[in-house]
């Protein structure tokens, strides 16, 4: 008996220990999305670089709304259609709700410590509730309606004075700004002006150039040192010091400000005209009051208006843009949208921002600009923070995710006469830009979307509207529609390849 059973313990022992040493079955290896082999970065990245929802677009023709690929180093997965957008970005909207750390950034946003870069935690929760609460809700927005009038009376002055054929674009671009300018720093943009001597605006540009362009440490992060050989980093250095000196003087300007306003009060005296936050007094305020266990450093202060004007600058030029030269491609949709202005404002000079909510064939005008024209069509990327599975395919942790709005927004399944410009099609539908129908997402959605849809769309239709209202528009002489060079240039956001020139005859003289 004790023989018996020593050799069954014995046959017991030898058998766990040949369990375990059998090698343990792995788990079975996910299911990724088609796609094509491994891209090489040379060659490729050039492509995808310079129109990447072209490229992307191509792609998904041949293998899908939701292909796999590998750039350089980084599992990325594409994302092409409504269906497939609304599993990702609804679905999984947590697990999707973190951004790469992308080397541009990282250099220009203080370490990503703005609210567009930086990654999922609760420093962004942070950020973006700030974001949300204090600077971008519908109280503040409506509070910047006399920054956004001042600024479309400068634009109506600027056409005036240029008495006929006017670069738009230009104008359009001074509008953007100066609406942020007016809303961030409480001043006004004038050309010549301080900001104008600093730089300013050439600042901006380069920051969008710098955003949209290609890191090799992006894709290769094992090859990130080469950004010190090719000079970038050089470049993102010298740029994002400019920056930061010249939101030091602004910070500075607005602390001294506010001392002496804090002064004034103690000492009894009145102010003589209402105090108005701007973004900066609002940040200041936020961080001086602060009781959370997350204070703002001053460099996140910086980081977070940096955002405002990366972010809402182009976004706002790009789709005025667009909107002014489909509607002089279309003059169909041209005048159907001045009469309705014509319609509700009267003889009066200035559209007022109570008039906006009658302008139905208006706002569907902005959401044909923005399914043809989205100013981000490629959102700005999501790392997934674990393993999810959409349409099926398993997607593994840290893969980079990109959602094609652009494709999205021309897909045949979605829209009858996908590259026609029809504002009708929104007359009578309820699809919407806020994040809910994702057959037109420009601005993202989930948690990740875009904070500002308010204040962006606030900007961009009292401009349009004012823009019919006060002039017929024409292209020049001996230009016709089919010689408009439609071609997009992609930055991190998309403009024309040519600068909108076009004739405006006054309508109220
Ligand atoms: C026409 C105007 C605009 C468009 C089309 C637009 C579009 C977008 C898109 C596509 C995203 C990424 C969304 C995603 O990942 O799902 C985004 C994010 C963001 N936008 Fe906008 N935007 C506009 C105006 C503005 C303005 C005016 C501001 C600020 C003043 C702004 C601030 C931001 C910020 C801070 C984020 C980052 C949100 C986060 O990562 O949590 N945007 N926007």
């Amino acid at each position: 008996m004790v023989q018996l059973l020593l050799v069954a313990s014995l046959t017991l022992l030898i058998f766990l220990l040949l369990i375990a040493r059998l090698p343990r079955k792995r788990g079975r290896s996910p299911r990724l999305p088609p796609g094509p082999p491994p891209l090489p970065l040379i060659g490729n990245l050039h492509q995808l670089g310079r129109l990447p929802h072209l490229s992307l677009h191509r792609l998904a023709l041949r293998y899908g709304p939701i292909f796999y690929l590998t750039l350089g180093e980084i599992p990325t997965v594409i994302v092409s259609s409504a269906r497939v957008a609304k599993e990702a970005l609804r679905t999984h909207d947590l697990a999707l709700a973190s951004r790469p750390p992308l080397y541009a950034a990282k250099k220009l946003f203080y370490g990503c410590t703005d609210v567009a870069f930086a990654p999922y935690g609760a420093y962004w929760r942070h950020v973006r509730k700030i974001c949300i609460v204090e600077l971008l809700s519908a109280r503040r927005v409506e509070s910047y309606a006399p920054a956004r009038a001042a600024e479309v009376a400068c634009m109506l002055g600027r056409i005036a004075a240029a008495g006929g054929v006017v670069n738009l674009s230009k104008l359009l671009g001074m509008y953007a700004n100066g609406v942020l300018c007016r809303a961030a720093f409480g001043r006004e943009f004038v050309e010549g002006g301080e900001y104008e001597k600093r730089g300013f605006q050439s600042m901006l540009h380069e920051y969008q150039v710098l955003l949209g362009g290609f890191s090799v440490g992006d894709f290769m992060p094992s090859l990130d040192w080469l950004n010190a050989v090719t000079g970038l980093k050089k470049i993102l250095e010298r740029t994002f010091r400019r920056f930061d000196e010249f939101f030091d003087q602004i910070i500075e300007d607005h602390i001294t400000e506010r001392r002496r306003r804090r002064k004034k009060k103690k000492g009894g005296e009145e102010e003589e005209e209402e105090e108005v936050m701007d973004l900066v007094d609002v940040l200041l305020d936020v961080k001086e009051n602060e009781s959370s266990e997350m204070p703002l450093t001053m460099d996140n202060v910086k980081a977070v208006i940096l955002d405002m004007f990366a972010a809402g600058t182009d976004t706002t030029f790009i789709t005025l843009d667009w909107g002014m030269t489909e509607l002089l491609m279309n003059p169909t949709a041209m005048k159907r949208a001045q009469d309705e202005v014509q319609s509700i404002v009267g003889d009066r000079e200035t559209v007022s921002e109570s008039d906006l909510p009658h302008m139905h064939y208006l706002k569907a005008v902005i959401k044909e600009t923005f399914r043809l024209h989205p100013p981000a069509p490629v959102l700005v990327p999501r790392e997934s923070m674990n393993s999810v599975t959409i349409d099926g395919y398993d997607i593994p942790a840290r893969t980079r995710i990109f959602v094609n709005a652009w494709a999205i927004g021309r897909d045949p399944e979605s829209w009858r006469n996908p590259n026609a410009f029809m504002p009708e099609r929104f007359l009578n539908s309820s699809i919407d830009f806020k994040g809910q129908d994702f057959e037109l997402i420009p601005f993202g959605a989930g948690r990740r979307g875009c904070p500002a849809i308010t204040f962006g769309t606030a900007s961009v239709e009292i401009a349009l509207a004012q823009l019919l209202h006060s002039f017929d528009w024409e292209l020049p002489t001996g230009v016709t529609t089919e010689d408009m060079d439609m071609t997009e240039v992609f930055g991190i956001t998309m403009h024309r390849i040519e600068e909108l020139v076009a004739v405006a005859k006054p309508r109220l003289l």
